[in-house]
C-alpha cells in the first residue's frame, strides 16, 4: 500500500498528510513538484495544503503546470486514487481532474477555524468509514475557499452523488455549501477542510481517521 505525498515550493501541510497516512499503514514516499513520475507502485497521491508559489497568479494555477501533475493525470486516468486537500483541491481544480473552482472567501479574510461537515455520501473509499448525514468536526484554514461552479456542473455533482463534504454554515460563501467533492469515478477527492489535522487526540480530534483507515481498506481488499 503506498502513498506518494507532493511537495510544492510552499507546501506546508505535506509532512502532516505524510504522518496521517503512515498512521493508516501506508509506505509513504514525498515527490518534489519536478518529478516526473510517480514512484513505482503508487496507490493514492496526496495533493498538500499549503501556498504554492505563494498562491501567485491564482492559488494552485502555477502548481498545476509542474511536471509531476502529468504523471498524476495519468495515474487518475488509470483509476488511481488522489486526495487533494485545501491547496491540493485549488490545485486538482486548476489541473481539470475536478470540475468547478476556488475564489476567494465571501468575507475577503482568512478563515482559520475547527469547522463542522457534513458527510454527504458514504458511497467513496475516501468516505466509506463515516455515515451518510454523519457530522464530523475538521479545520478550515484558507482565503480561496469559496468553491463555484456552473449549474450543469452543479447539477451533475448532486445528480450523481459527488458531494463528498457539505460545510454546516457557511464559512466562506461556497455554492451548494460544498467542501469537497468527488471524481466521475469517485477515486479523486478535493476538499478545503483538513482532515489529516484530526488524526490523533494530541491534535484536538480524530474525525480525519476514518478518511485514511477507509482508504486503507479499499486497497487491501482491492
Ligand atoms: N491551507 C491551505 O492549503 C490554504 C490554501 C490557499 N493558500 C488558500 O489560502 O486558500
Amino acid at each position: 500500500m503506498r502513498a506518494a505525498v507532493l511537495v510544492f515550493p510552499g507546501s506546508n501541510c505535506d509532512r502532516d498528510l505524510a504522518v496521517a497516512f503512515r498512521a493508516a499503514g501506508f509506505d509513504t514516499a514525498m515527490v518534489w513538484h519536478k518529478d516526473a513520475a510517480l514512484p513505482e507502485g503508487t496507490d493514492i497521491v496526496g495533493v498538500p495544503g499549503g501556498f504554492s508559489y505563494g498562491d501567485y497568479l491564482r492559488c494552485g494555477a502555477i502548481a498545476a503546470q509542474s511536471p509531476i501533475m502529468r504523471a498524476v493525470a495519468a495515474h487518475a486516468e488509470r483509476g488511481g486514487y488522489v486526495l487533494g486537500i485545501c491547496n491540493g483541491f485549488q490545485v486538482l481544480c486548476e489541473t481539470r481532474l475536478l470540475p468547478g473552482a476556488l475564489m476567494r472567501n465571501a468575507g475577503l479574510k482568512f478563515v482559520c477555524k475547527m469547522q463542522a461537515l457534513r458527510v454527504e455520501t458514504a458511497d467513496s473509499a475516501f468516505t466509506a468509514g463515516y455515515r451518510a448525514g454523519q457530522e464530523i468536526a475538521v479545520p478550515v484554514a484558507h482565503h480561496d475557499g469559496n468553491y463555484v461552479a456552473d449549474p450543469e456542473t452543479l447539477a451533475a455533482l448532486r445528480a450523481e452523488d459527488r458531494v463528498a463534504f457539505r460545510y454546516v454554515g457557511s464559512p466562506n460563501g461556497a455554492m451548494d455549501d460544498i467542501a469537497g467533492i468527488l471524481s466521475p469515478n469517485r477515486r479523486v477527492l478535493g476538499m478545503m477542510p483538513h482532515p489529516e489535522r484530526v488524526v490523533d487526540a494530541a491534535q484536538g480530534g480524530t474525525d480525519g481517521m476514518p478518511m485514511f483507515r477507509s482508504l486503507a481498506d479499499a486497497l487491501v481488499s482491492a
